[in-house]
C-alpha cells in the first residue's frame, strides 16, 4: 500500500543543515555534525567549505572549496527543503564568509555559529582576515558558541589575574562572556568553559554576590552543596567536609543574552583524551535541541542548552579508542540510556537518593508521622506505645527471618555476612522491646502470646512474600525502608530535640529515641545503604527493573506508615 501524503508529512524530521569543513578522520567537522544530527533523530544535510586531510594527531592539509561552489551547494539544498536550523562551523576563508553572509541574510532560519579558528591539535583553520569578515555574520546569528581562547581573540580581553590566558576564574569568565555578547552582537552567547577549571566555592560565592538572578544547572547526579545538605536527612550519615568545595574540578559554561548572564551550566571535568570534535558536536546539538525540544514550555531555551551540553558530555564520557591522538566522541550513546546517575562525592548514595526523592511526600508521611511527633514530645498515650511495641516485637521476628532468608539466598560470603549481621542486630533490638514491656508489667510470655494485628501481619506478609518470590535484590529492597526509615526517624527526632520541638529528659520514650539515633543502629543503617548501593553499582538496573524496585520501596513505606497508624489508633 502506498502511504498517503499526510502520513509522509507527519513523519518528516527536522532538517538541520551544517555548513562546515570535512574531517577525513570522521571525528570533527561535517562528519561529527551529521552523526550528531542523526543521534537526535533529525535529518542532516551539508554544505562543505573545505576538505581537510586530518587525523587524530593533526591537520595535514586543507583543500579550500571555491566560494561560488559553496553558495551553489547551499542553493541546491535550501531550494529543495528548507532547513529548520543551520549550523556554521569551519568557514575556511573570508570570501566564503562574505558570500555566505549575503545568502544567509535572505534566509529566515535559526543559525548556530561555532567559530572554528584553531583545531584541538593546534592547526590554524581560519586566517586573520577571515576573523574580521566574521563581523558580517554575527548579526545573523541566534546562538554563538566560542571557547575561551576564541572569545579572548575576538574581544581582545586581557586577564591580569593569571599568567595563562585561558585559565580564567569564574568572575573573569562571566566578564568575558558579557563582553563577547556586546562586542559581536550575536543574540545569545554560550561561552564554553572547557579550557579552565572552576571550584564549587566560586560558584556558591558568585551566586551570593549576584543574588541568584540567573539559573545554575548542575549536571545530573551531582547537586549543589546547599541542596544536598537539605535534600534528605539520610545525607547526615555522611558529613560533607568544609574543604571539599575548594577543588578546581568543574567546567562551567556561561550563557549570556543582551549582555546579561542567563544561566551557568556546571558539570564535572571529564578526564579524557577523546575530545576531538567537541565544539562541532555541541553547536550541532544546540541546533538539534532547538529543533526538537517543545518551545511552549517554561525555560524552553535553557532546556535546549542543558540537553545539548549533557549529550556532548556523555559522548565524551562514553567514547572508545580510535587513532593515536585526540580521539573522537561517541555520538551514538543516546541509545544506551542510564537509568541512574553514578555515585559522586556529593551524592554517594544515588540509588537511595532516587528512592526517597521518587515520592518525597510519602517518605515524609512515614518518617514524620504524628505517632513519631507525639513520641518525641512525650505526649504519645502510653497504651498507644504499648500496643505498638508489642506489635513491633512480632514484626521484628519476621524482619529477622527475612534477613535469614537473604543469607540463605546469598551466593557470596559478603552477602551472607551482610544479612546475618543485620539479623543479629535485630535480635539485640528486640531486647529493648522486652524491657519496655517488662516495665509496663508485661511478661515475656504475655508478649509472645499477644495476637498479631492486621497491619503487622500485612507488612510482614509482604516482606516475606517479596523475599521468597523475588531475587536477592528484591529482598534487599523489601527490608530497606524499615532500616533506613528508622535511622531517619532517629536522626529527625534528635534534630527536633535540638530545635526544642522534642525532648529526651522526662520522656517515657527516651530509651527508644536513644536506641534509634545511637551509633550502633546508625552503623547498621549505613552498612545497609552501602550494601544496596554496591549491588546497584555492580549491576545497574534497567529502567523497568528500577521501576519495580521503586514500587517495592513505595509499598513498604506505605505499610510502615500504616504501622504507625495502628499504634496511634490502637488498630487490632
Ligand atoms: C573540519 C574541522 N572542523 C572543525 C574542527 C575543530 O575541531 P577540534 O577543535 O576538535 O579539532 C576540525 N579539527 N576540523
Amino acid at each position: 500500500m502506498v502511504p498517503s501524503t499526510m502520513s509522509l508529512e507527519a513523519k518528516k524530521r527536522p532538517h538541520i543543515l551544517t555548513i562546515a569543513g570535512s574531517d577525513s578522520s570522521g571525528g570533527a567537522g561535517i562528519q561529527a555534525d551529521l552523526k550528531t544530527i542523526e543521534a537526535f533523530g533529525c535529518y542532516g544535510s551539508s554544505v562543505i567549505t573545505a576538505l581537510t586531510a586530518q587525523n587524530t594527531n593533526g591537520v595535514q592539509g586543507v583543500h579550500e572549496i571555491p566560494a561560488d561552489f559553496v553558495v551553489q551547494q547551499l542553493k541546491s539544498v535550501v531550494s529543495d527543503d528548507y532547513p529548520r536550523c543551520i549550523k556554521l562551523g569551519m568557514l575556511t576563508n573570508s570570501s566564503i564568509i562574505l558570500a555566505l553572509s549575503k545568502q544567509l541574510k535572505q534566509l529566515d532560519t535559526i543559525i548556530v555559529l561555532d567559530p572554528v579558528m584553531i583545531s584541538t591539535s593546534g592547526h590554524t583553520l581560519l586566517p586573520e582576515d577571515a576573523i574580521q569578515a566574521m563581523n558580517e555574520l554575527y548579526p545573523l546569528v541566534d546562538y554563538f558558541t566560542p571557547n575561551i581562547p576564541e572569545a579572548i581573540k575576538l574581544t581582545g580581553y586581557s586577564s591580569h589575574a593569571s599568567d595563562n590566558n585561558s585559565q580564567l576564574n569564574l568572575e573573569q569568565m562571566i566578564e568575558l562572556a558579557k563582553m563577547t555578547n556586546t562586542k559581536t552582537g550575536a543574540f545569545t552567547v554560550l561561552l564554553k568553559g572547557g579550557h579552565t577549571s572552576i571550584s564549587r566555592r566560586e560558584i556558591l560565592e558568585i551566586r551570593k554576590k549576584e543574588k541568584g538572578d540567573y539559573e545554575i544547572f548542575w549536571e545530573e547526579g551531582d547537586d549543589d552543596l546547599d541542596t544536598i545538605e537539605v535534600l534528605s536527612l539520610y545525607s547526615s550519615y555522611k558529613q560533607i567536609p568544609q574543604s571539599i568545595g575548594e577543588e578546581k574540578e568543574l567546567v562551567v559554561d556561561v550563557l549570556v543574552n543582551k549582555g546579561e548572564v542567563v544561566a551557568l551550566f556546571v558539570g564535572k571535568k571529564i578526564d579524557s583524551n577523546n575530545t576531538h570534535g567537541t565544539g562541532c558536536t555541541l553547536s550541532t546539538a544546540i541546533a538539534c535541541a532547538h529543533a526538537t525540544e517543545p518551545r511552549d514550555e517554561p525555560n524552553a531555551n535553557l532546556r535546549i542548552f542543558k540537553k545539548a551540553i549533557s549529550y556532548t558530555k556523555t559522548a565524551i564520557a562514553s567514547s572508545y579508542p580510535f587513532g593515536h591522538g585526540h580521539g573522537p566522541l561517541n555520538h551514538a550513546h543516546l541509545s544506551v540510556k542510564r537509568a541512574l546517575p553514578p555515585p559522586t562525592k556529593y551524592n554517594p548514595h544515588p540509588f537511595v537518593s532516587h528512592l526517597i526523592q521518587s515520592n518525597l511526600p510519602l517518605w515524609k508521611s512515614y518518617v514524620e508521622h504524628p505517632f513519631v511527633v507525639q513520641l518525641g514530645k512525650g505526649t504519645l498515650p502510653k497504651e498507644c506505645f504499648e500496643h505498638y511495641i508489642k506489635q513491633d516485637y512480632h514484626y521484628l521476628k519476621h524482619y529477622a527471618r527475612a534477613h535469614a532468608l537473604g543469607a540463605y539466598k546469598a551466593n557470596t560470603f559478603e552477602d551472607i555476612k551482610a544479612f546475618t549481621d543485620i539479623a543479629g542486630h535485630i535480635a539485640r533490638e528486640s531486647e529493648m522491646h522486652v524491657s519496655y514491656c517488662e516495665s509496663f508489667g508485661i511478661s515475656l510470655d504475655q508478649l509472645q502470646s499477644t495476637p498479631e494485628s492486621a497491619p503487622c501481619a500485612a507488612y510482614a506478609r509482604y516482606v516475606i512474600d517479596i523475599g521468597t518470590q523475588g531475587d536477592i535484590l528484591d529482598l534487599y529492597m523489601s527490608v530497606a525502608s524499615c532500616l533506613i526509615g528508622y535511622g531517619e526517624v532517629g536522626l529527625w527526632l534528635k534534630k527536633q530535640v535540638e530545635l526544642g520541638e522534642a525532648k529526651m529528659e522526662g520522656n517515657l520514650y527516651k530509651k527508644w529515641m536513644e536506641d534509634y539515633s545511637g551509633k550502633d543502629f546508625l552503623g547498621a543503617v549505613e552498612r545497609g545503604i552501602e550494601n544496596l548501593e554496591r549491588r546497584i553499582a555492580e549491576d545497574p538496573p534497567t529502567e523497568a527493573r528500577l521501576a519495580r524496585l521503586t514500587a517495592i520501596w513505595h509499598e513498604c513505606v506505605r505499610l510502615e506508615s500504616a504501622f504507625w497508624d495502628m499504634g496511634l489508633n490502637l488498630i487490632k
